[in-house]
Protein backbone atom coordinates (compact mmCIF):
# COMPACT_ATOMS: atom_id res chain seq x y z
CA UNK A 1 0.00 0.00 0.00
CA UNK A 2 1.43 3.42 -0.82
CA UNK A 3 2.68 5.72 2.22
CA UNK A 4 -0.33 8.16 0.58
CA UNK A 5 -3.44 5.49 1.35
CA UNK A 6 -1.65 4.26 4.75
CA UNK A 7 -2.17 8.06 5.61
CA UNK A 8 -5.22 8.41 4.56
CA UNK A 9 -6.54 4.90 5.78
CA UNK A 10 -5.23 6.09 9.41
CA UNK A 11 -7.23 9.70 9.05
CA UNK A 12 -10.48 7.87 8.64
CA UNK A 13 -9.67 5.13 11.24
CA UNK A 14 -8.74 7.64 13.71
CA UNK A 15 -12.01 10.07 12.32
CA UNK A 16 -14.02 6.75 13.14
CA UNK A 17 -12.38 6.21 16.27
CA UNK A 18 -13.23 9.70 17.43
CA UNK A 19 -16.82 9.32 16.19
CA UNK A 20 -16.91 5.99 18.41
CA UNK A 21 -15.81 7.59 21.41
CA UNK A 22 -18.42 10.22 21.00
CA UNK A 23 -20.98 8.13 19.85
CA UNK A 24 -20.53 5.79 23.09
CA UNK A 25 -20.62 8.99 25.37
CA UNK A 26 -23.70 9.60 24.00
CA UNK A 27 -25.29 6.51 24.07
CA UNK A 28 -23.67 5.71 28.01
CA UNK A 29 -26.64 4.77 30.31
CA UNK A 30 -29.05 3.78 28.04
CA UNK A 31 -27.67 0.38 28.20
CA UNK A 32 -25.31 -2.17 29.51
CA UNK A 33 -24.43 -4.92 26.76
CA UNK A 34 -23.98 -1.60 24.18
CA UNK A 35 -21.92 0.09 26.75
CA UNK A 36 -19.88 -2.76 26.30
CA UNK A 37 -19.72 -3.84 22.98
CA UNK A 38 -19.19 0.64 22.41
CA UNK A 39 -15.71 -0.37 25.06
CA UNK A 40 -14.56 -3.08 23.07
CA UNK A 41 -15.28 -1.23 19.73
CA UNK A 42 -13.05 1.84 21.10
CA UNK A 43 -10.34 -0.79 21.94
CA UNK A 44 -10.42 -2.34 18.96
CA UNK A 45 -9.84 0.70 16.87
CA UNK A 46 -7.38 2.48 19.78
CA UNK A 47 -3.64 1.94 19.70
CA UNK A 48 -2.85 -1.04 17.30
CA UNK A 49 -6.09 -0.97 14.87
CA UNK A 50 -7.90 -4.86 14.73
CA UNK A 51 -10.44 -3.87 11.84
CA UNK A 52 -11.61 -7.91 12.16
CA UNK A 53 -12.44 -7.86 15.63
CA UNK A 54 -13.60 -3.96 15.19
CA UNK A 55 -16.30 -5.56 12.46
CA UNK A 56 -17.24 -8.03 14.74
CA UNK A 57 -18.07 -5.40 17.32
CA UNK A 58 -19.36 -3.34 15.02
CA UNK A 59 -22.21 -5.92 14.11
CA UNK A 60 -22.82 -6.71 17.49
CA UNK A 61 -23.75 -3.13 18.31
CA UNK A 62 -25.85 -2.53 15.77
CA UNK A 63 -27.97 -5.53 16.34
CA UNK A 64 -28.02 -4.77 20.11
CA UNK A 65 -28.87 -1.25 18.97
CA UNK A 66 -31.81 -2.67 16.59
CA UNK A 67 -32.93 -5.16 19.56
CA UNK A 68 -33.13 -1.88 21.49
CA UNK A 69 -36.63 -1.08 23.05
CA UNK A 70 -36.25 2.35 23.41
CA UNK A 71 -35.29 5.26 21.21
CA UNK A 72 -34.08 8.66 22.15
CA UNK A 73 -36.87 9.76 20.38
CA UNK A 74 -39.30 7.33 22.34
CA UNK A 75 -37.62 8.03 25.75
CA UNK A 76 -38.05 11.63 25.26
CA UNK A 77 -41.76 11.32 24.55
CA UNK A 78 -42.75 9.15 27.02
CA UNK A 79 -40.85 11.59 29.51
CA UNK A 80 -42.77 13.92 28.05
CA UNK A 81 -46.33 12.45 28.70
CA UNK A 82 -44.82 11.21 32.67
CA UNK A 83 -44.35 15.03 32.64
CA UNK A 84 -47.02 16.16 31.14
CA UNK A 85 -49.44 14.04 33.68
CA UNK A 86 -47.18 15.26 36.77
CA UNK A 87 -47.84 19.09 36.47
CA UNK A 88 -51.71 18.09 35.81
CA UNK A 89 -51.84 16.39 38.84
CA UNK A 90 -50.21 19.24 41.13
CA UNK A 91 -52.63 21.38 39.13
CA UNK A 92 -55.60 19.75 40.46
CA UNK A 93 -54.18 19.52 43.48
CA UNK A 94 -52.72 23.07 44.49
CA UNK A 95 -54.75 25.64 45.51
CA UNK A 96 -52.09 28.67 46.37
CA UNK A 97 -52.33 31.15 43.18
CA UNK A 98 -48.68 31.72 42.67
CA UNK A 99 -47.35 28.05 42.49
CA UNK A 100 -50.67 27.62 40.40
CA UNK A 101 -49.25 30.40 37.90
CA UNK A 102 -46.04 28.69 37.79
CA UNK A 103 -47.64 25.30 37.60
CA UNK A 104 -49.53 26.79 34.36
CA UNK A 105 -46.85 28.04 32.39
CA UNK A 106 -44.70 24.44 32.82
CA UNK A 107 -47.71 23.00 31.63
CA UNK A 108 -47.79 24.92 28.29
CA UNK A 109 -43.79 24.70 28.06
CA UNK A 110 -44.46 20.75 27.85
CA UNK A 111 -46.88 20.94 24.93
CA UNK A 112 -44.45 22.88 22.75
CA UNK A 113 -42.70 20.59 20.23
CA UNK A 114 -39.19 19.48 22.24
CA UNK A 115 -35.60 20.12 20.08
CA UNK A 116 -34.22 16.88 21.84
CA UNK A 117 -33.20 15.16 24.86
CA UNK A 118 -31.21 17.65 26.57
CA UNK A 119 -34.78 20.05 26.72
CA UNK A 120 -36.73 17.62 29.00
CA UNK A 121 -33.62 18.41 32.32
CA UNK A 122 -35.23 22.14 32.47
CA UNK A 123 -38.59 21.32 32.29
CA UNK A 124 -38.26 18.49 34.95
CA UNK A 125 -36.13 20.93 37.21
CA UNK A 126 -39.53 23.74 36.25
CA UNK A 127 -41.82 21.03 37.49
CA UNK A 128 -40.10 19.88 40.34
CA UNK A 129 -39.67 23.94 41.42
CA UNK A 130 -43.63 24.00 41.50
CA UNK A 131 -43.50 20.94 43.90
CA UNK A 132 -40.95 22.63 46.00
CA UNK A 133 -42.81 25.93 46.05
CA UNK A 134 -45.84 24.24 47.25
CA UNK A 135 -44.42 22.33 50.11
CA UNK A 136 -42.44 25.65 51.30
CA UNK A 137 -38.96 24.30 50.96
CA UNK A 138 -38.22 26.48 47.71
CA UNK A 139 -34.64 27.49 48.15
CA UNK A 140 -33.47 27.70 45.02
CA UNK A 141 -36.97 28.08 43.17
CA UNK A 142 -36.85 30.86 40.88
CA UNK A 143 -40.82 31.72 40.88
CA UNK A 144 -42.00 35.26 39.16
CA UNK A 145 -42.30 36.77 42.02
CA UNK A 146 -39.89 36.26 45.00
CA UNK A 147 -41.92 38.17 47.97
CA UNK A 148 -44.93 36.21 47.20
CA UNK A 149 -43.16 32.90 47.40
CA UNK A 150 -41.44 33.62 50.14
CA UNK A 151 -44.90 34.57 52.04
CA UNK A 152 -46.37 31.55 50.55
CA UNK A 153 -43.51 29.10 52.08
CA UNK A 154 -43.58 30.70 55.27
CA UNK A 155 -46.76 30.62 55.54
CA UNK A 156 -46.74 26.32 54.73
CA UNK A 157 -44.08 26.13 57.03
CA UNK A 158 -45.96 27.85 59.99
CA UNK A 159 -48.72 25.85 59.05
CA UNK A 160 -47.05 22.83 59.52
CA UNK A 161 -45.52 23.90 62.83
CA UNK A 162 -49.11 24.81 64.20
CA UNK A 163 -49.93 21.11 62.90
CA UNK A 164 -47.17 19.65 64.98
CA UNK A 165 -47.79 21.53 67.71
CA UNK A 166 -51.38 20.71 67.90
CA UNK A 167 -50.68 16.85 66.92
CA UNK A 168 -47.95 16.95 70.12
CA UNK A 169 -50.75 18.36 72.76
CA UNK A 170 -53.27 15.91 71.65
CA UNK A 171 -50.76 13.27 71.74
CA UNK A 172 -49.19 14.28 75.34
CA UNK A 173 -53.54 13.87 75.81
CA UNK A 174 -53.82 10.68 74.37
CA UNK A 175 -50.83 9.56 76.35
CA UNK A 176 -52.18 10.17 79.70
CA UNK A 177 -55.32 8.42 78.41
CA UNK A 178 -54.28 5.36 77.15
CA UNK A 179 -50.41 5.22 78.72
CA UNK A 180 -49.77 1.60 77.33
CA UNK A 181 -50.22 2.90 73.63
CA UNK A 182 -47.07 1.92 71.85
CA UNK A 183 -48.04 4.05 68.87
CA UNK A 184 -48.75 7.16 70.59
CA UNK A 185 -45.58 6.86 72.64
CA UNK A 186 -43.35 6.67 69.48
CA UNK A 187 -45.80 9.23 67.74
CA UNK A 188 -44.14 11.45 70.41
CA UNK A 189 -40.91 10.26 70.04
CA UNK A 190 -41.27 11.36 66.49
CA UNK A 191 -43.03 14.62 66.59
CA UNK A 192 -39.63 16.19 68.54
CA UNK A 193 -37.45 14.41 66.09
CA UNK A 194 -39.71 15.78 63.29
CA UNK A 195 -41.93 14.49 60.83
CA UNK A 196 -41.94 15.08 57.36
CA UNK A 197 -45.27 16.31 55.54
CA UNK A 198 -46.52 12.86 54.69
CA UNK A 199 -45.76 11.13 58.40
CA UNK A 200 -47.67 14.31 59.23
CA UNK A 201 -50.55 13.74 57.27
CA UNK A 202 -50.38 9.55 58.51
CA UNK A 203 -50.15 10.85 62.10
CA UNK A 204 -53.03 12.95 61.57
CA UNK A 205 -55.38 10.44 60.39
CA UNK A 206 -53.94 8.06 62.83
CA UNK A 207 -54.69 10.35 66.06
CA UNK A 208 -58.12 10.79 64.46
CA UNK A 209 -58.85 7.31 64.32
CA UNK A 210 -57.83 6.54 67.67
CA UNK A 211 -60.26 9.73 69.01
CA UNK A 212 -63.28 8.40 66.66
CA UNK A 213 -62.20 4.89 68.82
CA UNK A 214 -62.25 7.03 72.09
CA UNK A 215 -65.71 8.82 71.04
CA UNK A 216 -67.29 5.65 70.65
CA UNK A 217 -66.23 3.86 73.56
CA UNK A 218 -67.44 6.86 74.96
CA UNK A 219 -70.71 7.26 73.92
CA UNK A 220 -71.08 3.20 74.64
CA UNK A 221 -70.17 3.95 78.06
CA UNK A 222 -72.55 6.62 78.21
CA UNK A 223 -75.43 4.16 76.67
CA UNK A 224 -75.16 2.08 79.10
CA UNK A 225 -75.70 4.35 81.88
CA UNK A 226 -78.28 5.95 80.63
CA UNK A 227 -79.94 2.33 79.77
CA UNK A 228 -78.99 1.25 83.51
CA UNK A 229 -81.04 4.04 84.53
CA UNK A 230 -84.28 3.64 82.02
CA UNK A 231 -84.15 0.10 83.61
CA UNK A 232 -83.87 1.04 87.22
CA UNK A 233 -86.50 3.48 87.22
CA UNK A 234 -88.74 1.55 84.66
CA UNK A 235 -88.12 -1.00 87.75
CA UNK A 236 -88.90 1.47 90.37
CA UNK A 237 -91.92 3.01 88.92
CA UNK A 238 -92.99 -1.29 88.56
CA UNK A 239 -92.90 -1.02 92.19
CA UNK A 240 -94.98 2.19 93.20
CA UNK A 241 -97.46 0.93 90.80
CA UNK A 242 -97.75 -2.12 92.19
CA UNK A 243 -97.71 -0.61 96.03
CA UNK A 244 -100.56 1.78 94.70
CA UNK A 245 -102.72 -1.37 93.85
CA UNK A 246 -101.83 -2.95 97.01
CA UNK A 247 -103.02 0.30 98.81
CA UNK A 248 -105.90 0.43 96.72
CA UNK A 249 -106.38 -3.47 97.91
CA UNK A 250 -105.81 -3.32 101.27
CA UNK A 251 -108.24 0.20 101.40
CA UNK A 252 -111.30 -1.97 100.20
CA UNK A 253 -110.47 -4.87 103.02
CA UNK A 254 -110.48 -2.11 105.40
CA UNK A 255 -113.93 -0.86 104.49
CA UNK A 256 -114.71 -4.57 104.33
CA UNK A 257 -113.53 -4.96 107.96
CA UNK A 258 -115.06 -2.24 109.48
CA UNK A 259 -118.06 -3.30 107.83
CA UNK A 260 -118.34 -6.64 109.11
CA UNK A 261 -117.89 -4.85 112.51
CA UNK A 262 -120.50 -2.49 111.57
CA UNK A 263 -123.03 -5.36 111.42
CA UNK A 264 -121.46 -7.28 114.31
CA UNK A 265 -122.71 -4.57 116.92
CA UNK A 266 -126.02 -4.00 115.13
CA UNK A 267 -126.87 -7.72 115.55
CA UNK A 268 -125.76 -7.35 119.12
CA UNK A 269 -127.99 -4.13 119.57
CA UNK A 270 -130.56 -6.12 118.32
CA UNK A 271 -129.90 -9.20 120.77
CA UNK A 272 -130.18 -6.91 123.66
CA UNK A 273 -133.24 -5.77 122.78
CA UNK A 274 -134.84 -9.01 123.36
CA UNK A 275 -136.17 -10.70 126.09
CA UNK A 276 -133.36 -12.98 127.62
CA UNK A 277 -131.77 -14.59 130.76
CA UNK A 278 -128.46 -13.38 131.46
CA UNK A 279 -127.16 -16.55 131.10
CA UNK A 280 -128.31 -15.90 127.45
CA UNK A 281 -126.87 -12.68 126.68
CA UNK A 282 -123.56 -13.39 127.98
CA UNK A 283 -123.61 -16.45 125.63
CA UNK A 284 -124.73 -14.13 123.04
CA UNK A 285 -122.11 -11.47 124.08
CA UNK A 286 -119.47 -14.00 124.15
CA UNK A 287 -120.56 -14.75 120.45
CA UNK A 288 -120.35 -11.33 119.34
CA UNK A 289 -117.16 -10.31 121.34
CA UNK A 290 -115.30 -13.49 119.67
CA UNK A 291 -116.09 -12.19 115.91
CA UNK A 292 -115.23 -8.88 116.40
CA UNK A 293 -111.99 -10.19 117.63
CA UNK A 294 -111.53 -12.33 115.17
CA UNK A 295 -112.47 -9.53 112.32
CA UNK A 296 -109.89 -7.11 114.47
CA UNK A 297 -107.18 -10.04 114.27
CA UNK A 298 -107.76 -10.38 111.06
CA UNK A 299 -107.20 -6.87 110.08
CA UNK A 300 -104.15 -6.25 112.17
CA UNK A 301 -102.49 -9.24 109.93
CA UNK A 302 -103.59 -7.38 106.94
CA UNK A 303 -101.98 -4.11 108.33
CA UNK A 304 -99.22 -5.76 109.57
CA UNK A 305 -98.50 -7.40 106.11
CA UNK A 306 -99.29 -4.11 104.24
CA UNK A 307 -96.38 -2.75 106.71
CA UNK A 308 -94.50 -4.98 105.57
CA UNK A 309 -94.65 -4.63 102.18
CA UNK A 310 -94.35 -0.84 102.17
CA UNK A 311 -91.12 -1.24 104.08
CA UNK A 312 -90.10 -3.96 101.56
CA UNK A 313 -90.30 -1.55 98.82
CA UNK A 314 -88.92 1.43 100.03
CA UNK A 315 -85.69 -0.95 101.00
CA UNK A 316 -85.91 -1.98 97.60
CA UNK A 317 -86.34 1.70 96.16
CA UNK A 318 -83.46 2.72 97.96
CA UNK A 319 -81.09 0.26 97.43
CA UNK A 320 -81.61 0.92 93.53
CA UNK A 321 -81.18 4.81 94.03
CA UNK A 322 -78.13 4.32 95.94
CA UNK A 323 -76.81 2.12 93.13
CA UNK A 324 -78.11 4.39 90.89
CA UNK A 325 -76.42 7.32 92.74
CA UNK A 326 -72.89 5.73 92.84
CA UNK A 327 -72.98 4.71 89.01
CA UNK A 328 -73.80 8.82 88.29
CA UNK A 329 -71.20 9.97 90.69
CA UNK A 330 -68.47 7.93 89.47
CA UNK A 331 -69.44 9.22 85.51
CA UNK A 332 -69.71 12.61 86.63
CA UNK A 333 -66.35 12.67 87.94
CA UNK A 334 -65.17 10.72 85.29
CA UNK A 335 -66.63 13.39 82.96
CA UNK A 336 -65.16 15.99 85.34
CA UNK A 337 -62.18 14.63 85.04
CA UNK A 338 -62.11 14.36 80.93
CA UNK A 339 -63.00 17.57 80.98
CA UNK A 340 -60.04 18.78 83.05
CA UNK A 341 -57.39 16.80 80.81
CA UNK A 342 -59.16 18.23 77.65
CA UNK A 343 -58.49 21.73 78.59
CA UNK A 344 -55.09 20.89 80.44
CA UNK A 345 -51.75 20.88 79.11
CA UNK A 346 -50.41 16.97 80.26
CA UNK A 347 -46.83 18.61 80.81
CA UNK A 348 -47.07 21.68 82.49
CA UNK A 349 -50.55 21.14 83.95
CA UNK A 350 -51.36 24.67 82.90
CA UNK A 351 -54.63 25.68 80.40
CA UNK A 352 -53.58 24.31 77.09
CA UNK A 353 -54.56 26.17 73.89
CA UNK A 354 -58.22 24.95 73.58
CA UNK A 355 -58.27 26.32 76.82
CA UNK A 356 -56.79 29.35 75.96
CA UNK A 357 -58.79 29.98 72.59
CA UNK A 358 -62.41 29.46 74.99
CA UNK A 359 -61.24 32.00 77.75
CA UNK A 360 -59.62 34.16 74.92
CA UNK A 361 -63.23 34.36 73.53
CA UNK A 362 -64.95 35.23 76.44
CA UNK A 363 -62.75 37.61 77.63
CA UNK A 364 -63.06 39.28 74.35
CA UNK A 365 -66.74 39.12 73.99
CA UNK A 366 -67.04 40.96 77.90
CA UNK A 367 -64.18 43.64 76.64
CA UNK A 368 -66.11 44.62 73.75
CA UNK A 369 -69.27 44.57 75.43
CA UNK A 370 -67.66 46.53 78.80
CA UNK A 371 -65.51 48.42 76.24
CA UNK A 372 -62.25 47.63 78.16
CA UNK A 373 -59.05 47.16 76.91
CA UNK A 374 -57.39 43.60 77.12
CA UNK A 375 -53.83 42.71 76.81
CA UNK A 376 -52.20 39.53 75.00
CA UNK A 377 -48.58 38.43 75.93
CA UNK A 378 -46.27 35.91 74.42
CA UNK A 379 -43.97 33.91 75.99
CA UNK A 380 -40.81 32.09 74.37
CA UNK A 381 -37.84 30.45 76.65
CA UNK A 382 -34.54 31.62 75.53
CA UNK A 383 -32.53 29.06 73.99
CA UNK A 384 -34.68 26.55 75.03
CA UNK A 385 -33.02 24.03 72.25
CA UNK A 386 -29.61 24.27 74.14
CA UNK A 387 -31.36 23.02 77.58
CA UNK A 388 -32.72 19.59 75.64
CA UNK A 389 -29.28 19.23 73.75
CA UNK A 390 -27.34 19.94 76.58
CA UNK A 391 -28.79 18.02 79.47
CA UNK A 392 -31.36 16.18 78.04
CA UNK A 393 -34.90 15.77 77.06
CA UNK A 394 -35.99 14.88 80.34
CA UNK A 395 -33.97 18.02 82.29
CA UNK A 396 -35.93 20.75 78.81
CA UNK A 397 -39.85 18.85 80.27
CA UNK A 398 -38.54 19.59 83.80
CA UNK A 399 -37.82 23.39 82.88
CA UNK A 400 -40.67 24.26 81.26
CA UNK A 401 -43.04 22.79 84.47
CA UNK A 402 -41.26 24.92 86.79
CA UNK A 403 -41.74 27.99 84.25
CA UNK A 404 -45.68 27.11 84.31
CA UNK A 405 -45.88 26.69 87.99
CA UNK A 406 -44.33 29.91 87.97
CA UNK A 407 -46.22 31.97 85.66
CA UNK A 408 -49.29 30.26 87.26
CA UNK A 409 -48.55 31.12 91.03
CA UNK A 410 -47.55 34.23 90.16
CA UNK A 411 -50.44 35.53 88.09
CA UNK A 412 -53.12 37.52 89.80
CA UNK A 413 -56.91 36.32 89.44
CA UNK A 414 -57.84 38.15 86.76
CA UNK A 415 -55.03 37.06 84.27
CA UNK A 416 -54.81 33.90 82.56
CA UNK A 417 -51.81 31.58 81.18
CA UNK A 418 -51.84 29.13 79.10
CA UNK A 419 -49.33 26.88 77.02
CA UNK A 420 -48.97 27.86 73.72
CA UNK A 421 -47.17 24.97 72.79
CA UNK A 422 -43.65 24.26 72.67
CA UNK A 423 -41.40 26.13 74.76
CA UNK A 424 -44.16 29.27 74.68
CA UNK A 425 -46.51 30.30 77.08
CA UNK A 426 -49.38 32.88 76.28
CA UNK A 427 -51.14 35.12 79.13
CA UNK A 428 -54.52 37.35 79.09
CA UNK A 429 -54.23 40.38 81.37
CA UNK A 430 -57.25 42.67 81.58
CA UNK A 431 -57.05 46.42 81.25
CA UNK A 432 -53.60 47.58 81.54
CA UNK A 433 -51.92 50.80 79.85
CA UNK A 434 -49.33 50.36 78.39
CA UNK A 435 -46.86 51.36 81.08
CA UNK A 436 -48.64 48.98 83.51
CA UNK A 437 -48.25 46.04 80.83
CA UNK A 438 -44.96 46.79 80.74
CA UNK A 439 -44.04 46.80 84.26
CA UNK A 440 -46.48 43.82 84.66
CA UNK A 441 -44.82 41.61 82.33
CA UNK A 442 -41.20 42.54 83.70
CA UNK A 443 -41.94 41.62 86.64
CA UNK A 444 -43.08 38.02 85.42
CA UNK A 445 -40.21 37.81 83.79
CA UNK A 446 -37.70 38.86 85.96
CA UNK A 447 -39.15 36.11 88.46
CA UNK A 448 -38.30 33.68 85.91
CA UNK A 449 -35.15 34.61 85.23
CA UNK A 450 -34.54 34.45 89.46
CA UNK A 451 -35.34 30.33 89.39
CA UNK A 452 -33.18 28.20 90.55
CA UNK A 453 -32.18 25.67 87.92
CA UNK A 454 -29.84 23.04 88.12
CA UNK A 455 -28.97 20.04 86.01
CA UNK A 456 -26.03 17.82 86.14
CA UNK A 457 -24.44 19.74 89.55
CA UNK A 458 -24.45 22.79 87.16
CA UNK A 459 -26.64 25.88 88.19
CA UNK A 460 -28.48 27.55 85.23
CA UNK A 461 -30.30 30.75 84.72
CA UNK A 462 -33.34 30.14 82.21
CA UNK A 463 -34.68 33.59 81.04
CA UNK A 464 -37.51 33.75 78.40
CA UNK A 465 -38.52 37.02 76.11
CA UNK A 466 -41.88 38.39 76.03
CA UNK A 467 -43.92 40.27 73.64
CA UNK A 468 -47.15 42.31 74.30
CA UNK A 469 -49.87 44.28 73.29
CA UNK A 470 -53.33 45.44 74.06
CA UNK A 471 -56.43 43.89 71.76
CA UNK A 472 -57.19 47.29 70.01
CA UNK A 473 -61.67 47.98 70.17
CA UNK A 474 -63.05 46.06 67.23
CA UNK A 475 -59.78 43.92 67.00
CA UNK A 476 -60.20 39.95 66.44
CA UNK A 477 -58.08 39.05 68.63
CA UNK A 478 -55.68 36.75 66.03
CA UNK A 479 -54.31 40.04 64.71
CA UNK A 480 -53.57 41.03 68.31
CA UNK A 481 -51.86 37.68 69.09
CA UNK A 482 -49.41 38.64 65.58
CA UNK A 483 -48.87 42.16 67.43
CA UNK A 484 -47.62 40.19 70.48
CA UNK A 485 -45.48 37.99 68.47
CA UNK A 486 -43.56 40.09 66.15
CA UNK A 487 -43.22 42.06 69.41
CA UNK A 488 -41.91 38.53 71.04
CA UNK A 489 -39.67 38.63 67.66
CA UNK A 490 -38.27 41.84 68.05
CA UNK A 491 -37.17 40.98 71.95
CA UNK A 492 -35.51 38.18 70.16
CA UNK A 493 -33.51 39.68 68.09
CA UNK A 494 -32.88 42.28 70.21
CA UNK A 495 -30.79 40.48 72.56
CA UNK A 496 -33.76 38.37 74.36
CA UNK A 497 -34.98 38.47 77.64
CA UNK A 498 -36.52 41.08 77.74
CA UNK A 499 -40.26 42.96 77.32
CA UNK A 500 -41.18 44.31 73.90
CA UNK A 501 -44.99 45.46 73.88
CA UNK A 502 -46.54 47.70 71.24
CA UNK A 503 -48.83 50.34 71.64
CA UNK A 504 -52.44 50.14 70.31
CA UNK A 505 -52.10 53.72 68.36
N1 LIG B 1 -38.14 19.03 76.39
C1 LIG B 1 -39.05 19.53 75.57
N2 LIG B 1 -38.65 20.22 74.48
C2 LIG B 1 -39.60 20.74 73.67
C3 LIG B 1 -40.97 20.58 73.92
N3 LIG B 1 -41.65 21.22 72.94
C4 LIG B 1 -40.74 21.76 72.11
N4 LIG B 1 -39.49 21.49 72.55
C5 LIG B 1 -38.20 21.87 71.97
O1 LIG B 1 -38.04 23.28 72.10
C6 LIG B 1 -37.02 23.68 71.20
C7 LIG B 1 -37.35 25.04 70.66
O2 LIG B 1 -36.24 25.46 69.94
P1 LIG B 1 -36.21 26.77 69.09
O3 LIG B 1 -37.56 27.03 68.46
O4 LIG B 1 -35.05 26.68 68.19
O5 LIG B 1 -36.06 27.94 70.11
P2 LIG B 1 -34.95 28.22 71.22
O6 LIG B 1 -33.84 27.24 71.27
O7 LIG B 1 -35.71 28.45 72.49
O8 LIG B 1 -34.34 29.57 70.72
P3 LIG B 1 -34.97 31.03 70.80
O9 LIG B 1 -36.47 30.88 70.92
O10 LIG B 1 -34.58 31.66 69.50
O11 LIG B 1 -34.37 31.70 71.97
C8 LIG B 1 -36.94 22.58 70.13
O12 LIG B 1 -35.71 21.93 70.27
C9 LIG B 1 -38.09 21.64 70.49
O13 LIG B 1 -37.76 20.30 70.23
C10 LIG B 1 -41.36 19.83 75.07
O14 LIG B 1 -42.54 19.62 75.35
N5 LIG B 1 -40.38 19.33 75.85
Amino acid sequence: MEAKQLQSLRAHSEQMAGFVVRLSNYYEGLSTEIDKELQGLRNHLSGKIDFTLATISMNKVSQLIMLEPHSVKSLTQAWLRQLDEDIQTFQRLVHEPTAKTQAAKVSAAIKKPVSGIGAILPLYQQVLTCYKMDMGTAEDAQPESPAADASASKRTVQLKQNLIDELGQLVQTYIRVNPEDEYIASLEQRLGDGLTEEELLNSCLILIRVMVQETLTEANTAGKIIQRLNNALGNMNGDVQSSISKSAESFEARQSRQQELRSVLEDMEDALEGDHTVDELKKQAQHYLGQMANSLTAGEEAERMEQEGLMSLLVSMQQQLSSLQKQTDSYRKKLVEQRINMYTDPLTRVPNRMAYNERANKEWERCQAQDTPLSIAVVDVDHFKRINDKYGHAAGDKTLQAIARHLKSNLNSSEFVARWGGEEFIILLPDHSSDKLQKRLNELREGLAKLPFKFKQERLTVTASIGGTQCRHGEKLDSAFERADKCLYKAKSCGRNQVVIQDTE
